[in-house]
């Protein structure tokens, strides 16, 4: 699949359902690899639809076909235009996944969610479903394909992952990337693999820490050892992923990009909120021209992105964050959206012999809503004050190295953006 679409959007319909494997899935979507050999057109593509909250297993088939016309009304999933128009200007393309829109009809999409509900986890289950109401998905490259080894990323913390910080995977020291991959490798031990900031795919499937002949396989066919301690393949995936954490530019890019739009912080963003509702309800008058204060602010559409990008290459750098104005309220709520984005994306890291060029593509690259600021604030405000009840000795401190090799290197007068 390259990145032109296709003159004539594909239709899911021409596959049969049973040609498409599940892979995973978020929050949001969940992912099928294609695996018929009835339209090669398929060929290395996989299958992403959104789900929808509620289980809908036991729903009622659809009398029918899609409405006539109701699919020309149903806009295309925003995550495409948002990487092609937004996240790309950003990241380089070539670390980006291909993705065009693909049709759905009700009928082959009811058939699709009933042959493969029971393939989901039980949690997931309970929580969610495919949105059978869609009549778009989105095809996008497949990236576990069928063979090797594929080693998945989520940045961001997971509670279960105790020893794993997202800022050692991003500081660009040995030392650190190490500790980080060290708690990645032993969260997803002690999880049993559910931890779901690491993910490690062999030969298309999703590989167990309890299944020890394809665990046996997998070291072998990726790093050519056998009967190896588990402290010994700890050892060996560490030192295959570090070249990579270390020299491929994106990681260090991601790095800066979540630094440098998060400037303000969650709490930043909140007390600069909280003055802009002061200023526009007149209880406070430290500003010469009150800004207009929205209580639920808009979802930013793409013009406001594309907007937002512009004046953050411009002149982000150059601002003064020590001391935001509350009409500079909206370009740093979009910045922090913008950084939850790059924080909760995931890292596919395709493991090859050691001649080959190792393939790294970022995924999940989608908007987050506004809405989601306040939960945020809630949240951060629990976490402070479990974190206040803990021993001060016994805090756990995360510290970004990259913030502190661009203080070094602002010093010698060097860039690191
Ligand atoms: O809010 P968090 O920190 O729990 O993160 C959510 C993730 O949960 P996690 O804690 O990583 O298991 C969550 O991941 P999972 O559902 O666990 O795969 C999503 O990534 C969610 O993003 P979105 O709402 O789907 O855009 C993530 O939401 P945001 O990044 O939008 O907050
Ligand atoms: N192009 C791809 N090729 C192969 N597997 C993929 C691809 N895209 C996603 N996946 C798999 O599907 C999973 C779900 O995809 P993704 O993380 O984009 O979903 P999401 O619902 O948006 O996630 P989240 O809830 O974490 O925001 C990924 O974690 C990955 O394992």
């Amino acid at each position: 699949m390259d990145g032109k679409p296709p003159s004539i959007p594909l239709s899911a319909s021409t596959t049969s359902p049973s040609d498409w494997k599940y892979i995973s899935e978020g929050g949001a979507t969940i992912v099928f690899s294609y695996q018929g050999s009835t339209d090669t057109r398929f060929d290395g593509t996989v299958l992403r639809l959104r789900k929808s909250a509620g289980n809908t297993q036991h729903f009622t088939p659809s009398s029918g076909p899609t409405t006539p016309g109701a699919d020309d009304e149903e806009p295309d999933d925003p995550m495409i235009e948002f990487q092609q128009k937004i996240i790309a200007r950003l990241i380089p393309e070539e670390y980006l996944v291909c993705m065009h829109v693909i049709h759905l009809e009700r009928l082959w999409l009811e058939a699709f969610a009933q042959l493969h509900e029971s393939e989901r986890p039980s949690e997931r289950r309970l929580a969610d479903s495919i949105d059978l109401t869609r009549c778009k998905g989105v095809l996008a490259t497949d990236l576990v394909g069928s063979e090797g080894c594929v080693v998945e990323i989520k940045s961001k913390g997971d509670p279960a992952a105790v020893d794993y910080c997202p800022l050692d995977l991003f500081s660009g020291t040995s030392e650190r990337v190490t500790k980080a991959t060290h708690g990645l490798w032993d969260s997803w031990m002690q999880s049993g693999g559910a931890v779901n900031n690491l993910r490690i795919f062999s030969d298309g499937k999703m590989l167990k820490p309890s299944d020890d002949d394809d665990v046996a396989k997998w070291a072998r066919t990726t790093f050519g050892c056998s009967g190896t301690s588990e402290l010994g393949l700890r050892d060996k995936f560490t030192a295959a992923l570090l070249p990579i954490l270390l020299d491929t530019p994106v990681f260090q890019r991601l790095g800066t990009l979540q630094r440098t739009l998060d400037t303000l912080d969650r709490e930043g963003i909140s007390k600069l909120r909280e003055r802009a509702q002061m200023l526009h309800l007149g209880v406070s008058t430290d500003s010469v021209s009150p800004p207009p204060f929205d209580a639920d602010p808009p979802e930013p559409v793409l013009k406001e992105w594309s907007s937002f990008i512009d004046t953050y290459v411009s002149s982000h750098d150059t601002r003064n964050h020590g001391t935001p104005e509350p009409s500079d309220l909206r370009y740093y709520l979009l910045a922090y959206l913008l950084s939850a984005t790059f924080k909760d994306c995931s890292l596919m890291i395709r493991l090859s012999p050691e001649s080959t060029q190792p393939v790294v593509k970022v995924i999940d690259l989608d908007t987050k809503s506004v809405r989601k600021i306040r939960n945020w604030e809630k949240l951060d405000q629990q976490i402070l004050d479990a974190y206040r009840k803990v021993d001060v000795d016994a805090r756990k401190r995360c510290v970004d190295g990259w913030s502190r090799l661009a203080a070094d290197a602002s010093q010698d007068g060097d860039v690191l953006r």
